[in-house]
């Protein structure tokens, strides 16, 4: 086994607690391993279990979003991680050291929860130094590292203050950097950001994009269930149902070819048309919906495309292309609704030959199409893409 070196992390000398205690773990390792986690809460009848097999390894450095639908787990996860949580089965490692065992404050790991737990009595330097404090660090130590966290989430200038004199965006900076006074080789966030309003969400991703990017040995695992935030953090988004893992893979992979109706769904804004699959020839397949047929895309492995099986076809509102009735190539549709969005117009369109079945479009601006209207619609060759056909229920991801 190897000692771990020294990070060159963002602070120059970033070192950790959790690294210290570490002495054994190796760097080749993964910096977070959940070995088949399982958590049964209660007892007798009235138990839930929380986690079934979950298996999850993160490379340090790396962002992982947690995201799912409420109650399928996220939370869990992350406090068996941080040890408040004991797994009923399987291992949790750190850097390939079994800490399952360990009390939370042994882990060096750094917590931000959506509800900022900010000592309310305590002037921000207090709140930050306290885990340095609970560390018996010296105090011109403690002092350097609070300043150093403080100018990290741009909150140099309100050192003095109580969390009550402070906004609720103000409060969770100076919660991230209480977090990061411990210098933690991992960071957890969960919803960090839930309790804030729209606008300060969006300064406050960019914020923690900043803070990922300056911190690139912080290994960090992100809860949300918040698909935008998720595909703009998280350098892989692990997808969570009823307990367990269903699909994880980068961002954008899991965008544009989402292994499961129900990931599809649930990072939001897909039409998920239900096809029959026909030929496969290389990369695409072509489908029949309903009485019409399309030319889509059949990500690997081929194996999974069957002729003749039923599949369905994730297409994106804005690759749905509205034109006027009779444009060649189109097919009949009519209006059902019409949202404006800003950017874009939302339409809900009943298309001919494909019953049962709006699709949604997006067209740019704010569109004079009123409900009732006939249109045409046109779908590109190779704009929707196959997923597997399975249960998408629960996946009512924020809208896109
Ligand atoms: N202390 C507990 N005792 C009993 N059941 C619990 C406890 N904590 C969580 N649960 C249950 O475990 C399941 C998973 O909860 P968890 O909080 O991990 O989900 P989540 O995905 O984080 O949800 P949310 O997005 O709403 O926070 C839920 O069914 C929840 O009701």
């Amino acid at each position: 086994m190897t000692e771990p070196t020294t990070s060159a992390g963002r602070a120059g000398t970033h070192r950790s607690a959790a690294a210290t205690a570490t002495q054994s773990a190796s760097d080749d390792q993964p910096a977070i391993t959940f070995d088949r986690v399982g958590v049964r809460y209660g007892r007798g009848k009235n138990t839930t279990d929380a986690l079934v097999d979950f298996s999850l390894r993160v490379t340090r450095g790396e962002t992982i979003a947690l995201l799912g639908p409420s109650g399928s787990g996220k939370t869990t996860a992350l406090k068996v991680l941080a040890g408040f949580v004991r797994p009923t089965s399987g291992r949790v490692r750190l850097s390939g050291r079994d800490i399952t065992d360990l009390p939370p404050a042994k882990r060096g790991i750094g917590v931000v929860v959506q509800s900022y737990a900010l000592f309310p009595h305590m002037r921000v330097r207090d709140n930050v130094a306290y885990g340095l404090k609970a560390r018996r660090m010296r105090k011109g130590d403690i002092a350097t590292r609070v300043a150093e966290a403080l100018s990290m989430v741009s909150m140099s200038d309100y050192a003095d203050r109580l969390p009550r004199e402070l906004s609720g965006g103000q409060q969770q900076r100076v919660a991230i950097a209480r977090a990061l006074a411990i210098r933690p080789d991992v960071l957890l966030l969960d919803e960090p950001l839930a309790a804030l309003d729209a606008q300060l969400r969006q300064s406050m991703i960019t914020e923690l994009q900043g803070l990922r990017d300056a911190l690139p040995d912080t290994t960090m695992l992100y809860v949300t269930h918040d698909q935008a935030e998720a595909l703009a953090l998280a350098d892989r988004v692990a997808v969570m149902r009823d307990a367990r893992l269903v699909d994880i893979d980068t961002a954008p992979a899991l965008w544009s070819r989402p292994p499961t109706g129900f990931t599809a769904a649930f990072l939001g804004g897909a039409n998920l048309i239900p096809v029959t699959i026909g030929r496969v020839s290389g990369r695409t397949a072509l489908v029949s919906a309903g009485e019409r047929m399309l030319t889509v895309l059949a990500p690997e492995p081929r194996t999974r495309w069957a002729p003749g099986a039923a599949a369905l076809v994730c297409v994106r509102p804005h690759d749905v292309v509205v034109t006027d009735l009779g444009a060649t190539g189109s097919t009949r549709a009519v209006v059902r609704s019409a949202v404006w969005r800003g950017p874009v117009t939302r339409l809900s369109l009943a298309i001919d030959g494909l019953p049962d079945q709006l699709l949604e479009a997006d067209v740019p601006g704010r569109s004079d199409h009123r409900v009732d209207a006939v249109v045409g619609v046109r779908l590109p060759e190779n704009a929707g893409v196959l997923v597997d056909a399975g249960d998408t229920s629960g996946a009512t991801g924020s809208p896109t």
